[in-house]
């Protein structure tokens, strides 16, 4: 937990300032006992009322100094604990966009939100806690006890015999809660998790009329954490009451020691009072320490997550460049890459997305031309997005190497690499803002011009210009106010516009009926001006044009050629013709 401490760096005044205005203000309290003391040992006891006044006056100013030094601390606490905070969430935010896919798939979604968000509120409320607390809780409970010792040592000795009984309490409910408290934050991420899936996936649900399962399925996940709330709840509880019981015990012995010392004539009324005031304030302090435990052994589960997050450390990264934001398109080339080398290589790459498991690409190797139109074809989950995601380096190959024009995608820096490449994903995402500026989302410099001939290129300016808004149209979140089809045109538009060297069209056009599919792969063909273009899709006549076809089967590659060639020679691309297409259609 402690090594978070390094993000309260840029507060070192409020964290050090904080605490001693809140030592202050302990002192402050610490003495008032003392005082009432006073008050009734020599002011009530002589019926000395100036005495009275002056020592009440004394009182009030020391109150109100008590209180001005609590507000300061409350002060450089919020400061230090919401810098803390947002400094925090900046950091693991940039590390998570940094993460490649594998890191992502890792974690999970739902607990890398929780991270960023619960726990680290948590870790933020022990910060203001410990600037507030962690000193003064301690302070006065020791400084209580010093007090009373002075005031009469023999009855201190009762408070003393308290505190190993106080010890093996805190020790019991600390061990017993640290590891509820990490089964709770587990519990949490499950939550999240059925709860993003049911929220993303509410049509799925409904038309599957699976709402009942479902609801099921949340009660689950929703009632295992109330049982682990519950449980570390009746741990944690019993803290204030055992400390209560402890004090109230020492209290009695107190008044039962006091008495009779009263009765020798050893001790004065006055002391007991203050006696017992200083053991309430150790009562009150110790409630406090306990809370504070407790509050911090829920951060230092916290601090464990959030550490962990910092301590993974993307698997995909490249050699630094000072490329910068450069124009699309327009990037500076990385050391090794030729400009007649073909524009992508995979040689003997195999690929497993767990160490363990069976690999999902083996020994595959391929070449592929500057200006090619390469379709990619195979069964369902025969490796297809897994093969393109290599390109882009959103994984690395396990094994052989991934060269783009000429170089190993492993020498490029990330941000050149990748604004070669335009990928449309089978998932069409678009972002809450116009059509154009969706478009312009490949390519921020893109002219009103370039964004419309990406439009066009998509087979998207027809429907865009039906809008009443046309290109100032508003995407609704996620894309709501549009079809399949249209968001699918939007992703490729977005593609196009960033002026790729490679455009990835990863199953993108499955929501387009045939005859715009086929406008698009011809549009993208008389505009591509050498842009080498993959083409996976599962239907034949998406890529049966292309210069190549590489049929993938479970992982290998079953068959390299063009429509012609394979039909004749590939067993795998006849199956999947003769399932499509009509023996005619086939040698057409
Ligand atoms: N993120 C992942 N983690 C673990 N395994 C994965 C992951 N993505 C894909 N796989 C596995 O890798 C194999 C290849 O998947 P891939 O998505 O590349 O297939 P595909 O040919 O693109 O399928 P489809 O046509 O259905 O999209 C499958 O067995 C799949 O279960």
């Amino acid at each position: 937990m402690f090594r978070l401490a390094v993000f309260l760096k840029p507060y070192k005044k409020e964290t050090i300032l904080g605490p001693v205005f809140k030592l202050l203000e302990a002192i402050l309290e610490l003495l008032l006992p003392t005082v009432v003391a006073l008050i009734v040992n020599h002011g009530i006891g002589n019926g000395d009322t100036y005495y009275v006044l002056k020592m009440g006056g004394l009182m009030v100013i020391m109150s109100l100094l008590g209180f001005g030094s609590s507000l300061i601390c409350q002060y450089y606490a919020a400061r230090a604990s919401q810098g803390f905070g947002t400094t925090l969430r900046n950091v693991l935010f940039k590390r998570v966009s940094a993460f490649s896919y594998a890191e992502l798939d890792r974690f999970g979604t739902a607990t890398l939100i929780n991270r960023i968000t619960n726990d680290v509120n948590q870790m933020q409320v022990a910060v203001a806690m410990l600037i507030r607390l962690v000193i003064r809780a301690p302070f006065i409970c020791i400084g209580a006890i010093l007090m009373s010792m002075l005031l009469d040592f023999r009855l201190s000795l009762v408070l003393l015999a308290a505190t190993p009984v106080f010890a093996v309490f805190l020790y019991f409910i600390i061990t017993k809660s640290a590891p509820l408290y990490r089964m709770y934050q587990k519990k949490l991420d499950r939550l999240a998790q059925v709860l993003s899936e049911n929220l993303t996936g509410v049509r799925v649900i409904r038309a599957f009329a699976k709402r009942r399962a479902e609801k099921e399925r949340f009660r689950a996940a929703s009632d295992d954490i109330t049982a682990t709330a519950i449980r570390v709840g009746r741990v944690s509880a019993l803290l204030s009451p055992a400390t209560t019981l402890v004090v109230n015990a020492a209290i009695i012995a107190i008044l039962w020691v006091g008495g009779i010392h009263i009765n020798e004539g050893t001790l004065s009324s006055g002391e007991i009072i203050a006696f017992i005031n200083y053991v309430t304030q150790i009562l009150l302090a110790l409630v406090v320490v306990s809370n504070l435990i407790i509050l911090f052994t829920k951060a230092a589960s916290s601090a464990a997550r959030i550490n962990e997050v910092l301590d993974t450390t993307a698997s995909v990264t490249g050699p630094s460049s000072a490329s910068g934001q450069a124009e699309p398109g327009k990037l500076p080339e990385t050391k090794g890459s030729k400009p007649d080398s073909p524009a992508i290589v995979f040689d003997r790459v195999t690929f497993g997305y767990s160490a363990t498991g069976d690999p999902a690409l083996r020994d595959i190797s391929v070449t592929i031309d500057r200006g090619e139109t390469v379709g990619i074809i195979g069964a369902t989950g025969s490796g297809k997005s897994t093969l393109i995601n290599l390109i882009p380096r959103f994984y690395d190959a396990g094994s052989g190497r991934v060269l783009v024009n000429g170089a190993d995608v492993k020498d490029y820096d990330l941000h050149e690499l990748r604004g070669k490449i335009g990928v449309v994903p089978q998932k069409a995402l678009l972002f809450t803002d116009t059509i154009a500026d969706n478009i312009r989302w490949g390519n921020e410099r893109a002219s009103d011009e370039q964004v419309m001939r990406a439009a066009a290129i998509a087979q998207a300016d027809e429907f865009i210009s039906k809008l009443p808004e046309g290109y100032g149209t508003h995407v609704a979140r996620g894309g709501l106010n549009l079809s399949g089809g249209q968001k699918q045109r939007l992703t490729i538009a977005r593609a196009v516009a960033a002026n790729p060297e490679i455009l990835i069209l990863d199953d993108a056009s499955s929501a387009l009926d045939f005859a715009t599919d086929a406008a698009l792969r011809r549009s993208i063909r008389e505009s591509s001006g050498g842009m080498t273009v993959l083409l996976v899709s599962q239907r034949v006549n998406t890529i049966r044009q292309a210069d190549k076809i590489i049929v993938l089967e479970d992982g290998r590659i079953a068959g390299i050629g063009t429509h012609d060639e394979l039909i004749h020679s590939c067993e795998a691309y006849q199956e999947i013709c003769n399932s499509q297409l009509s023996e005619e259609e086939a040698t057409r």
